[in-house]
């Protein structure tokens, strides 16, 4: 689904992200989890085009993303961050419907997905003519990852998605989130650096250190077969 070879970011002198490669399967959630500055969100901005490699390639179904210009290729990859990332003044119903607009869906197919959405994420209705500032941190989150998976996109990044919200809430929202069908479906690629989290969430996790793949495995590999100190000492094993 996405294969990401021999993939090299420098900022200057300095090595972001260091000859990264790895294969993430269709329908996979993988966690790319390490310490602040490991190179998870260059990586993960490398995907969609939001950062260009210095060298290497990554292709999404075969496509090398290069043959795409930036803003095709992102309407077909979701991608949520942190406190949801919605402009304020959009209303919600305006965010989501965003993507499927810029596809020049029908505006009754738009408003049945967003409606669909709101249900599925148990927000009440009200919410779609609500501006962001007048919604919960939770349902932002919440609003965020509807707004990514309204044109049913194959494939969803997530950067720390959950990062803003309390420790409850995150909880909370993320078995929510992640429980959906719809998502089973979906090839997810989330960076976070809380090791429960990727536990949880992660049918394969990648740590990271200094810009380099240090173990690639499923939680119990990881946890089984710490390759070294640094995997024992992050997981606190
Ligand atoms: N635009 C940039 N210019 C220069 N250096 C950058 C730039 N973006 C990131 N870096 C550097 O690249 C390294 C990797 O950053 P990155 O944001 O990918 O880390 P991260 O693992 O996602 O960290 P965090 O969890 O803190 O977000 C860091 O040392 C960072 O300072």
């Amino acid at each position: 689904m996405i294969e990401i070879q021999d993939l090299v970011k420098r900022f200057g002198s300095h090595t972001a992200v260091d000859n990264v490669s790895l294969s993430i399967g269709q329908g996979e959630t993988l966690v790319l989890l390490g310490t602040s500055g490991c190179g998870k969100t260059t990586t993960l901005k490398m995907v969609n085009r939001l950062i260009e490699p210095s060298s290497g390639a990554i292709r999404v179904n075969g496509v090398d993303v290069r043959q795409q210009d930036g803003p095709t290729l992102r309407r077909r990859i979701g991608y949520v961050i942190q406190d949801g990332g919605l402009f304020p003044h959009y209303t919600i119903a305006e965010a989501i419907a965003t993507v499927p607009k810029l596809l020049n869906w029908e505006s009754t197919a738009i408003q049945e997905r967003s409606r669909e959405l709101i249900d599925k994420l148990q927000l009440p209705e009200t919410v779609l003519l609500r501006y962001p500032a007048e919604l919960s941190g939770g349902q932002r989150q919440r609003v965020g990852l509807a707004r990514a998976l309204a044109a049913k996109p194959p494939v969803v990044l997530m950067d720390e998605p959950f990062g803003a919200l309390d420790p409850f809430t995150r909880r909370h929202v993320r078995r929510e989130l992640f429980g959906l069908n719809e998502l089973k479906e979906t090839t997810v690629v989330l960076v976070t650096h809380d090791v429960s989290e990727a536990l949880e969430l992660a049918n394969r996790i990648v740590l990271m250190d200094q810009g380099k793949i240090v173990q690639v495995g499923t939680p119990t590999e990881l946890q089984k077969n710490p390759a070294n100190e640094f995997v024992r000492d992050f997981l606190d094993i």
